[in-house]
């Protein structure tokens, strides 16, 4: 029976691990009985081990030993479950003697064709995996690993999906041996003792298919019941996210709860089915886990209803901006009014004083304020869309009781509809003065000019949606003591392991554009070498200094890890101490609107615990276009991906 979430209806498979079953359907049964749905069973019988004299391969380099002749059968007949059952219920194990890593080339041949014997009929019988066990002594490194994984390789050829239980190091090997195989998993198997959180998060990041859990990584409570430690606890929610096969091995302590074990897989499901509903944010990522997206380019090309509509689901971005513009407003009347004083009257007027000044139309200082309105602040949104920034000043307004005028422009003729009937509808939008075209020439269709310019032209990776050039081009309409929001804001960069992005951008095509490409995608299967660094800065209003820029950037790795490419996120500082973040250090808890991006790495490259990544990253700017170039520096040096952004560019041209 599976295991189903009260709440969600997700569902979780808990198992038993056996090492020898008599009696297939039994053993089935008594899973079932245990609250299981499926057992990891060993193929063939231990008895009907293949005598390696029966079976020696000519030469190690043999490339077909000849098959096996027997006039037994090899193991238990199909017909004793149904193929339905065999395909849900079984995960096969390869028989433990095999040894295809060997240094003996008479085992590594006769292993050899039983592997094959057994990775066939497990084909046969369309079992759901078959799990390998990881080599043992000098199997691990060298000729031995390498004809592991060759017939591991020739599994996966097979269309078996193969499980392997190994080190980490190991495992490395055999997956790049295989050339990363997407039926290739892992097999995890779990002790009393925990390695350390770094090395959790690394193995956490791999395509963990099982995880086999000995009773004896429980503890009994003081009542008498098996649970798991803390630690234990919190990898396995962890664990719960990638919802791999949980297989329980070894004997049944004496413990409360019912016979056999049924307390394990009762504690087992009792924590999964306290797993916490997703929140609102997780809810509207899972569906894009390790999706590749084109970033979007909404100067070049005019975004869709449904996308704005996403935009407007945030539920803390518009909060943040309404935050930055309230004090910018704030600010901007203590300003205005602290200038209108006499020289010789110090300390300007409290936000309050202003705030209440600018509602009674005097001055805070209690004189004559009848200039006020014509100085009535006036808020630029740039790249208004349809109109939420500009709700957020309108809101922000009326909760400082500060009036402002609000020039909405916007070159999307689609989001301009939406605006103008928002002018049309809404009272509150009676200040609102909607501006059709590109902000950059905006200056010659309405004479206000700004006191406060709000926008948000932000990409996953700060300046990847092209605001430095919006911005810069909106010069016009900004009065020279302007304030921006955001004031400023700065890319992060963190090498990146996963293997399952890697493979991602190769399944997008042959030659060089995919790894020369940047990708928005909410990593799952993936985690960083090292904590993100800053990248590139840009302050608004600029000082008109040029938008290209470069960084080299440097990690000490806190693992042994392989780099797939960088993980790329930016922080956003609105006004004062009011910003918005992705970078994971920093992240704006709840906010949805943006996941990182990635920049692939053409070869990845294995990096040891406490050596170096470095690499180098350039921003472009030329003939109308914006493009990235990077490269790696170390631990080995790369090309510079993407030269003169010929496979991936942003137009500066409007759509
Ligand atoms: C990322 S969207 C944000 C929209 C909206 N402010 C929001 O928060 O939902 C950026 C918007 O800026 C507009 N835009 C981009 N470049 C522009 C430009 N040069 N002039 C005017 N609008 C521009 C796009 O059409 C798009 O509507």
């Amino acid at each position: 029976m599976v295991v189903t979430h009260p709440t969600t209806g997700d569902q979780l498979n808990i198992g038993l691990d056996v090492t020898s079953l008599p009696r297939l359907r039994q053993a089935l049964e008594a899973a079932e009985s245990s609250g299981c749905d499926f057992v990891l069973a060993p193929l063939v019988h231990p008895r009907y081990a293949r005598p390696v004299e029966l079976t020696p391969s000519p030469s190690f380099d043999a490339p077909h030993p000849p098959p096996i002749v027997r006039s037994d059968p090899l193991t238990r007949s199909d017909v004793e479950l149904s193929s339905a059952e065999w395909q849900s219920g079984i995960i096969g194990k390869v028989s433990p003697w095999i040894n295809t890593a060997s240094s003996s080339p008479v085992v590594r041949a006769a292993s050899e064709a039983a592997f094959r014997e057994e990775v066939a009929y497990a084909t046969h019988l369309g079992v759901r995996a078959l799990v390998v066990d990881a080599p043992a002594g000098n199997g691990v490194r060298g000729a031995g690993l390498a004809n592991y994984g060759r017939c591991i390789a020739s599994a996966l050829a097979s269309g078996m999906q193969v499980a392997s239980v190994e080190p980490w190091a190991v495992w490395n090997t055999v997956r790049t041996l295989c050339d990363n195989h997407a039926n290739l998993g892992l097999a995890l198997e779990l002790s009393s003792e925990l390695p350390s959180p770094g090395a959790l998060d690394r193995w956490a990041a791999e395509a963990i298919r099982v995880v086999i859990m000995p009773t004896s990584s429980y503890v009994t409570n003081r009542v008498g019941y098996p649970v798991l430690s803390r630690r234990h606890q919190e990898l396995i929610k962890l664990l719960f996210k990638y919802r791999p096969f949980f297989a329980l091995s070894g004997r049944p302590a004496a413990v409360k709860g019912g016979d056999g074990m049924r307390p394990y897989v009762q504690y087992l499901a009792h924590l999964f089915g306290k797993q916490p509903p997703p929140s609102e944010a997780e809810a509207f990522e899972g569906p894009y886990y390790d999706y590749l997206q084109a970033p979007l380019q909404p100067l070049a090309d005019n975004l869709e209803s449904a996308t704005y509509e996403v935009f407007e689901r945030d539920p803390v971005k518009y909060e943040r901006y309404e935050e930055a513009v309230r004090q910018a407003l704030l600010h901007r009347t203590s300003m205005a009014l602290a200038s209108a004083l006499p020289p010789d009257i110090g300390g300007g007027p409290t936000p309050a004083e202003a705030a209440a000044a600018a509602e009674n139309g005097t001055a805070a200082d209690g004189t004559d304020g009848t200039s006020a309105k014509d100085s009535t602040i006036v808020v630029m949104v740039l790249g208004a869309g349809r109109g939420p920034l500009v709700r957020a000043t309108l809101r922000a307004s009326a909760s400082s009781r500060i009036p402002v005028r609000v020039v909405a422009v916007e070159k999307n003729p689609n989001a301009i509809v939406t605006l103008r009937n928002a002018a049309l509808d809404d009272p509150a939008w009676s200040c609102v003065t909607v501006v059709s075209g590109d902000m950059r020439c905006a200056s010659s269709s309405t004479t206000a000019r700004a006191d406060i310019v709000v926008s948000e032209l932000l990409g996953s990776f700060g300046d990847n949606e092209l605001s430095p050039e919006c911005l810069d081009g909106a010069a016009a309409l900004l009065k020279p003591d302007v304030i921006s929001i955001p004031a400023s804001y700065t890319s992060y960069l963190a090498p990146l392991s996963s293997a399952r992005l890697h493979r991602e951008v190769r399944g997008l095509g042959a030659g060089d554009t995919p790894f020369e490409t940047a990708y928005v995608v909410r990593i799952h299967k993936g985690v960083t070498a090292a904590p993100s660094v800053p990248a590139l800065t840009f302050v608004h209003p600029s000082d008109g200094g040029s938008n290209e820029r470069h960084v080299e950037a440097a990690w000490v790795a806190a693992e042994t890890n392989v780099i797939h490419g960088f993980a790329g996120y930016f922080e956003a500082v609105l006004f004062g101490d009011v910003g918005i973040s992705i970078r994971p250090e920093t992240a704006s808890l709840g906010m949805f609107s943006w996941f990182p991006i990635y920049f692939p790495v053409k070869t990845p490259v294995l990096v040891a615990k406490g050596g170096t990544v470095r690499m180098h990253l350039w921003r472009r700017v030329g003939g109308g276009r914006v493009w990235y170039e990077w490269a790696l520096a170390e631990p080995a040096v790369s090309a510079v991906h993407n030269v003169g952004g010929k496979s991936y560019s942003l137009g500066l041209t409007t759509g």
